[in-house]
């Protein structure tokens, strides 16, 4: 697993700006080399305004979006079109502005597709699994990007402290209950999935986050789900300077303009 560097932005707007342009880039850079890639999206703030910002962006339309797969590396297990929905959010915020493939938006089930939360992960964890090519040499395909937000708690995706599934070393998907962020019962990715990314982005904005970014930097997983959320390849912290004010001195900044 790659060490994480940290970049850190003036506040939360020019964060969301920089992070769609870095997504822009390197999903060009990686179509360019491989005529595909993968990104997985997350919830929150920072995670759907970044969609927004790239949805902003002009240079949105250098991505091939015919050959994108998009991923969720959590869900809120709602009703199909809810508005507090991780895919209703990033469909208004950037996916119905561009023409994607259908096929290849990976939506996980909402609350009213007849399956239980445990069901929807199992069918996730298999779709997922179809979706690995041998050279993956696991049960999800190597995304190429990897978004994921920081809760205050530290918990990333669904992963909250305390919780189960922070134990999860098998199976690639779960089913969350009693998620002290509403709503309470949630689809995630587990650490085996979130670490098979090539690289994880971890956004976060926000004085209340500086704490949950200096555990996510120096704790263990099990205390602090967010010191998981590591690439195989590149792990990157993204940063407001109010989230940023607790970084231990020393480690990786690599810029604070
Ligand atoms: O479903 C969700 O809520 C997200 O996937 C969750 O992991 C989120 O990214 C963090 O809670 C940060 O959210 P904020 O940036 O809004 O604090």
């Amino acid at each position: 697993m790659s060490v994480p560097s940290v970049l850190v932005h003036k506040n939360a707007d020019v964060l969301a700006e920089a992070v769609a342009a870095r997504l822009i880039t390197r999903l060009v850079d990686v179509q360019a080399a491989r005529g595909s890639a993968s990104v997985v999206l997350t919830g929150g703030t920072l995670g759907i305004a970044s969609l927004a910002a790239v949805a902003a962006t002009p240079a949105r339309d250098a991505i091939d979006w015919r050959n994108l797969d998009l991923w969720w590396g959590d869900e809120r297990f709602l009703p199909a079109g809810d508005p507090e929905r991780n895919e209703t959010q990033a469909r208004e915020a950037l996916l119905d502005q561009v023409e994607l493939t259908p096929s290849r938006i990976h939506p996980m089930a909402p609350a009213d597709s007849g399956q239980s939360a445990e069901e929807a992960a199992d069918s996730y964890a298999a779709e997922l699994a179809k979706a690995a090519y041998p050279e993956d040499h696991g049960p999800v395909p190597s995304f190429d990007i990897l978004l994921l937000g920081l809760g205050p708690d530290t918990h990333v995706a669904s992963l909250f402290p305390g919780h189960p599934a922070l134990y999860e070393e098998e199976r690639s998907v779960v089913a969350v209950h009693h998620s002290p962020k509403p709503p309470p019962t949630r689809i995630s990715l587990t650490f085996p999935a979130i670490q098979a990314a090539r690289e994880v982005w971890v956004v976060s904005a926000g004085a209340e986050k500086a704490r949950a970014v200096h555990l996510a930097l120096t704790g263990g997983r099990l205390q602090a789900p967010g010191a998981g959320a590591r690439g195989r390849q590149r792990t990157l912290f993204l940063l407001d300077r109010a989230a940023a004010a607790e970084i231990p001195p020393g480690l990786g900044r690599i810029a604070s303009p």
